[in-house]
């Protein structure tokens, strides 16, 4: 059981999942991930506040009736993804009177992924209110947290914000509360890389709304409570919308060392001139890590040999992957080695074409790099020192 008091009356009622190392096949979580679902015992309205992963949904209603919860009159969807949702349709068999609250798109998409019956969903708007008899709940759209169809809810007496995905973290822990910053912060910035920075821009106007409220917590649906919400919204704010910092992310492979060995002599010049740098061999590392250096880095320098006319696998699946995480990076060059020719340059390039990048001259390689090839190596940090240094 893993049912824990915010306040008086209100229970966080979720699952964590402490084994659960990859997101959506795709996104490795380190430190596991929960599902966190709250109920408020109203004076007259009992409401849940999201679910979890379907396959999870006995263990949601086993705590739901180690609570004694006899009756839920509303099931309120912040977000209609399946984690948060797919124990709606058996909290709805177990609680035949309730019904479930959300956005007009929400109730949409809730319908098309869960088929739930059109009559159990009722569609809230920004700003609508319902009154638990005690305690009162706003509802506030947030969209594109990270899907369209997103709100969180406020709990306008206890100023809590329920922010589901907003300010989540895939952190597995026993703390309800933010204890260990740090950890915190570093699962917050991952989940933020990997989920959030796509949709910066609107990120920064839901940021502007939710930072209007009074707020004594943020109960977000994955990782722990924030009892300090400046804590989180200042990281938001830096990640968001602060200035890149002077950092240059080198992810690279290399097959028989040539690019490799330009690769380093870059790394070693960028660190003799102080300026911090993070190579990642694709061979085997972890996206995730990619994704956090790319939250605040300057510039990205791209390491590829020439692999069938194309950039290495490797290399053209990290960067259009960075390209759809839509980092702030703003200056961009490769280095890569080829034997006889090919289109290399032109495919990195095209696959960032969603970013507002300046781009360095490429440093390319016939072979094994050559002392001018070093030297073009050289102009290569002049030109990032110029520009960050
Ligand atoms: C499977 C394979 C395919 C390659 N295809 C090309 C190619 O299309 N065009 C080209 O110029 N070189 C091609 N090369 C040669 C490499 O680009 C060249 O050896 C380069 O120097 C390797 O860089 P590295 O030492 O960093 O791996 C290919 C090499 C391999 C192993």
């Amino acid at each position: 059981m893993a049912i824990r008091k915010l306040v008086k009356d209100i229970h966080s009622v979720g699952v964590i999942d402490w084994d659960r190392h990859l997101f959506d096949e795709l996104i490795p979580l380190p430190g596991g991930t929960s599902y966190n679902a709250y109920f408020i015992e109203g004076k007259e309205i009992n409401v849940l506040i999201d679910t979890v992963e379907e396959h999870y949904g006995e263990k949601l209603l086993d705590n739901l009736a180690e609570l004694n919860v006899e009756r839920i009159d509303y099931v309120i969807s912040n977000h209609s993804e399946q984690d948060h949702s797919g124990a709606i349709p058996a909290v709805l068999d177990s609680y035949p009177e309730a019904t479930v609250l959300t956005t007009k798109k929400g109730k949409d998409m809730l319908e098309k992924l869960l088929h739930l019956d059109d009559d159990r969903v009722e569609v809230v708007a920004d700003g609508d209110t319902l009154s638990l008899g005690d305690r009162t709940l706003r509802f506030i759209e947030t969209p594109w947290v990270h899907w369209p169809e997103t709100m969180s809810t406020y709990l306008v007496e206890d100023e809590i914000l329920f922010s589901c995905d907003f300010f989540g973290s895939h952190f597995a822990t026993s703390d309800l509360f933010v204890e260990d910053k740090d950890e915190v912060y570093k699962a917050a910035k991952r989940y933020y890389a990997q989920i959030m920075m796509p949709f910066r821009k609107i990120i920064t106007k839901n940021l502007d709304k939710v930072e209007e409220l009074e707020l004594d917590m943020i109960a977000p649906s994955h990782g722990p409570v924030y009892q300090e919400p400046d804590f989180i919204f200042d990281a938001y704010r830096d990640w968001v919308d602060g200035p890149v910092k002077p950092e240059v992310v080198v992810p690279y492979i290399s097959m028989h060392g040539s690019t490799g060995e330009l690769v380093d002599y870059f790394v070693d010049s960028l660190m003799e001139k102080g300026i911090k740098v993070t190579p990642f061999n694709l061979r085997d590392v972890e996206l995730g890590q990619l994704a956090m250096a790319l939250v605040d880095a300057a510039v990205v320098v791209v390491g590829s040999p020439t692999v069938l006319t194309a950039a290495h696998p490797n290399v053209s699946y990290a960067v259009s992957l960075a390209n759809a995480l839509n980092p702030k990076v703003e200056y961009a060059s490769i280095i890569g080695s080829e034997g006889w020719g090919g289109k290399m340059v032109d495919d990195i390039v095209g696959s960032l074409g969603k970013l507002d990048l300046e781009l360095f001259d490429p440093v390319i390689s016939k072979g094994k790099g050559l002392e001018d090839d070093f030297a073009e190596v050289d102009r290569l940090v002049a030109e990032i020192e110029k520009a960050i240094g």
